[in-house]
């Protein structure tokens, strides 16, 4: 008869153990669930079924726009300062150039290669930035828009941009919107990217505003009539307007208003001096030679064979 009580009791501890844990259970996943709701709401739902992680609301990512690079191809952003001719002038850039606003712009693209090392090449010039990003990189899941997010800092590449914006010029920075265009491109596509950012916008807009600069500042016309001066004139027309009347010889001017900036990784050996102490020998300084990777800036013509062929290794063959 002891036996059986005691039996019976056992089973209704136990019963009562196992209930309670399952409610206990139950409250720590609705607990769980209550804080999440009220801190992202519409991340939560309050369905007991075996798909809690996901939201009533999930659905909605069936009318996201795919928008995954293809894959084995390159990817090309562009960043250009919004606005950036009012803030020229607001800053009194010099004109046509600006060396200051120039060497603040590679120093930022210099410093997004050094984060983002998948990029294997920018070129800039004036208020812009490309930046090609190597044909099998999966950063950002390749998701295009993680890369481009025009008018919000929300995109990481944005980010760094503007983070290592800041600490130069905080005015630049706030003022330094982005517009992107996003390009899945072959390695033709990005060469012809390069050199048409370096001869349409780089050299056609240098060759106009050195002649336009000069027609006002050193031919006292007033910017209209320099407009008018330069209506219908040709390259070679800017070209001898330069050298016959301000003897100035357009191919002896500055190569980085005139090529613009292409930074790539290069290999250099660099020597540092370490203390070592061998054995039964005093402590003496020893030359160390490493081989690191930097980027290097270059201010040359990227639209022929020769820079390319100097440097085989920044963008593949379409066949690789
Ligand atoms: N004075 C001076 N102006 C510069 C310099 N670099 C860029 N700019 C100005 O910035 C402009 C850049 O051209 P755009 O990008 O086409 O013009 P934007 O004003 O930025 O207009 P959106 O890009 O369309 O927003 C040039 O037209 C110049 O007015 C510089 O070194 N000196
Ligand atoms: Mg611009
Ligand atoms: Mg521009």
């Amino acid at each position: 008869m002891c036996v059986v009580v005691v039996f019976f009791l056992s089973i209704c501890v136990l019963n009562f153990l196992f209930r309670s844990t399952l409610m206990l259970m139950k409250f720590c996943t609705f607990g769980g669930r209550l804080r999440s709701f009220f801190v992202n709401p519409s991340a939560c739902s309050f369905t007991t079924s075996s798909n809690m992680a996901k939201s009533k609301f999930e659905y909605v990512r069936n009318f996201e726009t795919d928008d995954t690079c293809l894959r084995n191809c390159y990817i090309v952003v562009r960043l250009d300062g919004r606005n950036f001719h009012k803030f020229a002038e607001q800053h009194k850039f010099t004109k046509p150039n600006d060396n200051r606003a120039l060497g603040l712009m590679t120093q930022c693209a210099r410093s997004v290669m050094g984060e983002l090392e998948d990029i294997v090449i920018a070129y800039g010039q004036s208020d812009e930035f490309s930046f090609v990003f190597k044909r099998t990189t999966t950063l950002f899941k390749r998701r295009a828009r993680y890369r481009v997010t025009p008018h919000t800092c929300s995109s990481p590449v944005v980010e760094v941009y503007l983070t290592f914006f800041l600490p130069l010029s905080l005015l630049a920075a706030t003022l330094m919107d982005v517009w992107s265009c996003k390009r899945t491109v072959s390695r033709y596509g990005a060469l012809t990217h390069l050199a048409f950012r370096q001869t349409d916008e780089c050299h056609v807009n240098n060759l106009h505003n050195t002649v336009f600069w000069t027609l006002v500042q050193r031919g006292g016309l007033t910017t209209t009539q320099a407009d008018e001066r330069l209506k219908g004139t040709l390259a070679a027309d800017k070209n001898e307007i330069l050298f016959s009347e301000f003897d100035i010889n357009y191919n002896n001017e500055s190569a980085l208003h005139k090529k613009g900036t292409t930074l790539i990784w290069e290999k250099r050996d660099e020597t540092v001096t370490k203390r070592t102490k061998l054995p039964n020998e005093e402590e003496k300084d020893v030359p160390v030679t490493r081989t690191r990777r930097r980027v290097q800036a270059h201010h040359c013509d990227i639209i022929g064979d020769q820079f390319w062929e100097e440097h085989p290794d920044i963008l593949e063959d379409d066949n690789c």
